[in-house]
């Protein structure tokens, strides 16, 4: 469904140049909860804004439902994109709108007509748990509802691929659990492929069915968790399996 073939990207920044990813490839199947997990840094974040280019790669293909999108003109690829949502460690709601408008933003944008956008809004929201809060401002609201706002928002042209960058990080551990258990019935019952960046070994094996293991912008090892003996081989892989710790900065410090 997801195909990244050799994807780099390299930054220029005031140091010099930045190798982000290198040669990162990745095949994510339909139905797949896919974590990309490393530390700060490892190139998590750009290689998961590739999959719909929000950042488009210096070199390789982004292959989705068949599709090459760097080879899509931009109408192509606006439209292809309404089948890709996405979700933000910080929410990126919008603060002027109440939650029932926030929803209706992307539909707005993709000119669905006012009765239709009605009735996908009402079912978003059921989704996610928030029917009772369309007039909410953002402000009034838990991180975790303002998540799951997000979400309902992601969902609401019908995605079949959805990308979460850092979905819990900015929330506390029971938070997080209903906004991974809010994906987990997504993922189950809509059948949306679900691509999820994270810092955290635990969001891993909550959800994922299968991870990749970053370091310095490379792929360095994948994993199928449905298998029985996971036996991971690199320095970092072994870390993260071994310590079921958020990793948090000052912790990476620790790591060799
Ligand atoms: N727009 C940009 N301009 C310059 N450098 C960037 C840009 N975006 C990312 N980087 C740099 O690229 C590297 C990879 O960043 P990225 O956000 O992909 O890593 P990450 O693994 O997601 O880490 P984090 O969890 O800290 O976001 C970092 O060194 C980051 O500072």
């Amino acid at each position: 469904m997801i195909t990244l073939q050799n994807i780099s990207k390299t930054f220029t920044t005031a140091g010099g140049p930045l190798h982000a990813v290198s040669s990162a490839s990745l095949q994510i199947e339909e139905g797949d909860i896919y974590g990309l997990i490393g530390f700060s840094g490892a190139g998590k974040s750009t290689l998961l804004r590739t999959i719909n280019l929000l950042e488009r790669p210096d070199e390789g293909n982004v292959i989705v439902d068949g599709e090459e999108l760097t080879k899509l003109h931009l109408r192509e690829l606006r439209k292809k994109r309404l089948s890709i949502g996405m979700i933000f460690q910080h929410f990126n709601l919008l603060n002027n709108l109440n939650v029932y408008d926030n929803v209706s933003f992307p539909l707005e944008i993709a000119k669905v007509p006012k009765a239709e956008r009605h009735k996908r809004i009402e079912t978003c929201l059921e989704m996610v748990g928030l029917s009772d809060k369309t007039k909410a401002y953002p402000a009034k609201l838990s991180g975790g509802q303002k998540q799951r706002v997000a979400i309902a928002r992601a969902l609401a042209n019908n995605p079949k691929i959805l990308l979460c960058d850092e979905p819990t990080s900015s929330v506390d551990p029971q938070t997080t659990g209903s906004i991974l258990a809010a994906l987990k019935e997504i993922n189950r019952n809509l059948g949306i492929t679900i691509v999820i960046v994270t810092h955290e070994m635990n969001v891993v094996k909550a959800i994922c069915n299968k991870v990749a293991v970053m370091e310095h912008g490379k792929i360095v090892e994948k994993f199928d968790l449905s298998e029985k003996n996971i036996v991971p081989q690199s320095n970092i892989a072994q870390y993260l399996f071994n310590n079921e710790i958020s990793l948090e900065r000052e912790l990476e410090a620790n790591y060799v």
